[in-house]
């Protein structure tokens, strides 16, 4: 199906891009479907989404792939975050995604946004993976593992692992995409279409 303006489907531009949209089941950080995720589908503005169409041809070359975590993210899943701050906390879920921090303070430590760059549409959360099996390359941590671990510059995780993260640094950098100092799977577009703009269309 296609996307509404300004946004490009993903899976029509990027026939062989990895799709495990977190947000839109139950296997993330907050344990439940985000509001605003209605569908199993991805959206980006088209240059944000040629960008990436062209980061994913660079590793079809070695057989990789990029798996797709995150990409538009509506205003209203944001909002479902904040509400989810305020709520007890799941200790099964600190344990795997914010053992060290309390949840009210993923805000203020800076893992999530009030006003995410993910709602301008230019922004994903990503890793590689191979093309057969699709099993991710070892990054470290999980997605949205919140804490040092997860920082671009940490230094006690494995060689391997920090090679891997320099290898999704170096092929999204080179399509023009800004990596995000506290989580190695996001990157926002350099030269966004809308940055000053928070979408809320839901993702239907
Ligand atoms: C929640 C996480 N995947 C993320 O995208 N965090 C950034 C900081 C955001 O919320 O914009
Ligand atoms: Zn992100």
């Amino acid at each position: 199906m296609t996307a509404p303006s300004p946004f490009v489907d993903l899976a029509e531009l990027i026939p062989d891009l990895q799709l495990d949209l977190r947000y839109y089941g139950s296997d993330n950080f907050i344990g439940a479907p985000v509001d605003g995720y209605e569908t199993h589908r991805a959206w980006l503005t088209e240059p944000a989404a040629q960008a990436l169409a062209r980061a994913q041809r660079q590793l079809r070359r070695f057989d990789l792939s990029l798996k797709l975590f995150d990409a538009y993210r509506p205003q209203r899943a944001v909002d479902h975050f904040i509400r989810w701050c305020d709520t007890p906390c799941d200790p099964a879920l600190k344990a795997l995604y914010y053992p060290s921090l309390d949840k009210r303070d993923l805000f203020g430590e800076g893992y999530l946004n009030r006003r995410s760059t993910h709602s301008r549409g230019s922004t994903v959360d990503l890793t590689i993976a191979s093309t057969d099996a699709g099993t991710e390359l070892d990054m470290g941590t999980r997605f949205d593992f919140f804490g040092p671990e997860s920082w671009l510059d940490c230094d006690s995780i494995s060689p391997q692992a920090r090679a891997n993260r320099l290898l999704l640094q170096k092929v999204m950098t080179a399509e023009g995409f800004i990596p995000f100092h506290h989580e190695w799977w996001h990157f926002t577009l350099r030269d966004e279409p809308f940055p000053d703009t928070c979408f809320d269309i839901p993702i239907a």
